[in-house]
C-alpha cells in the first residue's frame, strides 16, 4: 500500500504543550522504517505548518474555543492534504498532535467520500460544541463538527458539503463523556460502545457488532480515529487527558486489527501522545508498537 504519513504538531486543541513534539519524536524513533517493514511504500509528507501564537491571545476569536483561528488554519491545510492523498490513491496516516486534527482529517476524507462512516476509539466522545464544552479545548469537538454540529467555523472549515451521518458514527471505549455530549449522542442516535460494554460482552462480540453494522450500511469508506487515551491510564502516562478503567493493549489491538481487516478503512488518525508527560518512554514505545501492528494489518 502507498501510505502518506502526515504530521500535525498541534497542541492548541488540548492547550497543553508536549503533544506537538510527537510527530518528530516518532520519526526520530523509526516510525517510517517500522511502516516500511510491512511492505508499504511510505511517503513522509512532513508536518503541517502550525503558526505561533501567544498564550494571551488564545481567546482572541471566541470565548469558548481556544486558539480557534490557528486550529482552523492548520485543519484547512490538513484537510486538503488528506483529500489529495486519498484522491491520488494513497492512504493518509495522520500523526498528532492533539485530536483537534480530526477536524481536518474528517473534512478531507468526507469531501472524497460523502457516504462516510467514522470509528472513534477514545476514552472521550470529542463531541462537544462551543455551547457544551467544559474546557474550551477544541480537541473535545472534532467529531461533533464532522456531523455538522457546533460552530460554523468548525463545521464548514474546508468545504460546504455533506456531513457525516450520526448513525454512521461508532464511539468505542468511551468512558468520560460530558453531559452535553451524552445528549448529542442520544438525540442523534450515535452508536456508543462504552468501556463497560466491552468489559461485559468482550471485545470480540463488540467488534463483531460494529463490523456487521458497518457492512450492512450504504457507505463508501470508514475513517478510523485512534486516541491513545482509549487505553487504560496505567498504560499511557504520556497523554494529556488519561482516564482509568480503560481497555488493555490486546483489546485495543483486536479492535484495530478487526477493523483494518475489513479493508473499509481509508484513512487513520493516531493522536494524543505527549512525550513530555511520558515516563521513561513507556507511551512512546507503546505507540511505536501500535503503529507496527497497524502497519501489519493495513
Ligand atoms: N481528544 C481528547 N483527549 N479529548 C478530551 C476531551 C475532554 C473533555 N470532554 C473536553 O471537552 O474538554
Ligand atoms: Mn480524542
Ligand atoms: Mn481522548
Amino acid at each position: 500500500m502507498n501510505i502518506n504519513v502526515i504530521g500535525v504538531p498541534l497542541f492548541y486543541g488540548c492547550d497543553r504543550k508536549g503533544v506537538d513534539l510527537s510527530p518528530n519524536k516518532l520519526r526520530e524513533n523509526g516510525i517510517i522504517k517500522i511502516i516500511e517493514n510491512h511492505n508499504h511504500n511510505v511517503y513522509d509528507m512532513g508536518n503541517i505548518y502550525v503558526p505561533e501564537v501567544s498564550e494571551e491571545d488564545k481567546y482572541a476569536e471566541h470565548s469558548k474555543m481556544k486558539y480557534l483561528k490557528e486550529i482552523v488554519d492548520v485543519n484547512k491545510n490538513l484537510a486538503h492534504q488528506v483529500y489529495t492523498s486519498i484522491s491520488s490513491g494513497n492512504f493518509p496516516l495522520v500523526i498528532g498532535g492533539d485530536h483537534a486534527l480530526g477536524l481536518g482529517s474528517l473534512k478531507g476524507v468526507n469531501r472524497k467520500y460523502s457516504k462516510l462512516a467514522v470509528v472513534w476509539i477514545d476514552a472521550h466522545g470529542d463531541i462537544n460544541t462551543h455551547e457544551t464544552t467544559p474546557s474550551g479545548n477544541i480537541h473535545g469537538m472534532p467529531l461533533a463538527a464532522a456531523m455538522g454540529i457546533g460552530h460554523e467555523n468548525l463545521t464548514s472549515l474546508y468545504y460546504h458539503g455533506v456531513n457525516v451521518d450520526p448513525e454512521n458514527v461508532f464511539l468505542i471505549a468511551a468512558r468520560d463523556l460530558d453531559e452535553g455530549e451524552t445528549k448529542i449522542i442520544k438525540d442523534n442516535k450515535i452508536n456508543l460502545y462504552s468501556t463497560n460494554n466491552i468489559k461485559e460482552l468482550g471485545i470480540e462480540a463488540i467488534m463483531k457488532d460494529v463490523i456487521d453494522k458497518l457492512k450492512a450500511k450504504d457507505i463508501d469508506a470508514v475513517h478510523l480515529s485512534f486516541d491513545i487515551d482509549c487505553l487504560d491510564s496505567n498504560l499511557v502516562p504520556g497523554t494529556g487527558t488519561p482516564v482509568g478503567d480503560g481497555i488493555n493493549i490486546s483489546e485495543g489491538k483486536y479492535a484495530l486489527k478487526s477493523l483494518l481487516e475489513t479493508k473499509l478503512v481509508c484513512s487513520l488518525d493516531f493522536v494524543e501522545l505527549n512525550t513530555k508527560l511520558d515516563s521513561s518512554d513507556k507511551t512512546l514505545n507503546l505507540c511505536l508498537d501500535l503503529i507496527d501492528w497497524i502497519s501489519e494489518h493495513l
